[in-house]
């Protein structure tokens, strides 16, 4: 086992001194899924789970040591910024396994719907007090306490036995498959609501009020009990291993998914995007899911969808990035139950550009709000008749070194004790359909509600 220790001292808003201790130990044989399921009893309500979609790193977060929450919606990146580069004293943290700060933004502070979003801030984020790594087959446990008074040896005592205790609770953990939970009730809450607003948007859009709205809805279940956290996290592993897997939980409220879409990646200043829109389902056989592939590459109305995305994350690049790179021309993104166009965006970050900068630029991209971005997220306040919450937002982690990830958190869901909201849009445009933009949430909700326990539609 290796030991690394980091100790210092930041100021909080309050004008606080902030004592940050930190130690680093490697481990063996631990899953993510263990060691967040080993949290169940003591961190229920602070733990996060996240793994990339290439699967190279796992981060899972038990406990919080500090939280960032936004006080001023406006601000809320360069405040949760801030807020970390004070702790992290502008990246000085030099550990080899430096701390992690994982969360996510709501999708729009300005618009509120009562609903099982009510009371979640407009940015969420936490340094864990126990933080698992898992990456190049190498697994590592960091002890985190951020205290107004500094930690004595016998409380960092405590601290150390509690983790060898969640560490050892993991390594015995073997996460089964359980019985998928029991849907008692299945509704559409606003299915009336979400056919109208695709033809008033369309209606719009056909006025040039907007050219692209991405225009959402959810699904609602009711179980019979209250459902295992550990158990959807385990049952989107199995399930969506092609995608990103997240779930951040706050108080009794999970929210968690698989998400094919990085919104920004940053690894030693080389920054990465990816642009996602323009749908069709996945086909039968090889051949069927041949022919939809390359219907969806030929089709005008997929491929103008797409194209907003690329057009506003190429310029997004171009002002913050050196040595931009993109494809001329998308290709297939192949998941589990659907396709997608797919256009990945490189570059090198300028001086002062951060990863969370750019994610506050990105955010949300045409892929997520339309285009223009303001028209949009008029037309999707006045006409989405629901609280997006952290769905279509940035979730995902940043270090004290300036790396990080977050992807958009769509093909997720929110899960209160027995009941769940699933969540699902589309990009409309002027040719857009009602019908055909309803199946195609009835395909983005098939991941979250098998995962559930829900019946499939076809
Ligand atoms: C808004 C969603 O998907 C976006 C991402 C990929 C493709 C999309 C589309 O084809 O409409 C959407 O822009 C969702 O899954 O809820």
């Amino acid at each position: 086992m290796q030991q690394q220790w980091y100790q210092d001292t930041a100021v909080n808003s309050l004008g606080q001194n902030l004592h940050f201790y930190m130690e680093t130990i490697e481990v063996s044989r631990l899953t993510g899924l263990a060691f967040y399921t080993a949290g169940e009893k003591r961190y229920k309500g602070e733990r996060f789970y996240w793994q990339n979609r290439e699967k190279t790193m796992t981060l899972v977060g038990l406990g919080h040591a500090y939280t960032i929450q936004s006080e001023t919606s406006q601000h809320r990146f360069d405040e949760v910024e801030a807020k970390w580069r004070s702790l992290t004293k502008n990246g000085d943290i030099q550990q080899e396994q430096p701390p992690i700060l994982f969360g996510g933004f709501t999708f729009d502070p300005q618009h509120q719907i009562a609903g099982e979003w009510t009371g979640f801030p407009d940015a969420f984020f936490a340094l864990a007090t126990f933080q698992l790594v898992i990456q190049q087959d190498k697994a590592y446990v960091n002890l985190h306490t951020v205290t107004t008074e500094p930690q004595t040896e016998e409380q960092l005592q405590v601290l150390r036995q509690e983790r060898d205790t969640l560490i050892q609770l993991a390594q015995e953990t073997m996460i089964t498959m359980y019985a998928k939970p029991e849907i008692i009730h299945y509704f559409e809450p606003h299915k009336e609501a979400y056919l109208a607003s695709i033809d008033q948007v369309t209606a719009l859009i056909k006025e040039k009020q907007a050219d692209k709205v991405v225009i959402a809805r959810s699904l609602a279940l009711q179980f019979q009990e209250p459902v295992s956290t550990s158990q959807v996290l385990a049952q989107i592993t199995e399930e969506q291993p092609e995608s990103y897997l997240f779930g951040l939980e706050h108080q009794q409220l999970l929210f968690f998914g698989a998400s094919p879409e990085r919104l920004v990646k940053v690894q030693d200043r080389h920054a990465f995007s990816s642009c996602v829109a323009g749908s069709i389902k996945r086909g039968k056989t090889v051949a069927e899911d041949e022919v939809y592939g390359q219907r969806l590459l030929n089709d005008a109305k997929n491929g103008g969808e797409h194209q907003y995305v690329v057009d506003m994350i190429a310029q997004t690049f171009q002002e913050n990035c050196l040595d931009v790179t993109l494809p001329s021309s998308p290709t297939l993104l192949k998941i589990r139950d659907i396709q997608h166009l797919y256009t990945p965006v490189e570059g090198l970050l300028k001086e002062g550009a951060t990863i969370l900068q750019l994610a506050k630029s990105l955010h949300p991209t045409p892929a997520l709000g339309g285009s223009p971005r303001q028209a949009a997220l008029e037309a999707i306040r006045q006409y989405e008749p629901m609280n997006r919450g952290l769905y279509a937002a940035p979730i995902g982690w940043v270090d004290a070194q300036g790396n990080g990830e977050f992807a958009v958190a769509i093909r997720s869901a929110t899960l209160l004790q027995d009941k769940a909201y699933l969540y699902a849009g589309g990009g409309i445009v002027a040719d857009s359909e009602a019908q055909a933009e309803y199946e195609e949430t009835l395909v983005k909700f098939r991941p979250m509600l098998r995962a559930l326990g829900g019946q499939l539609h076809d």
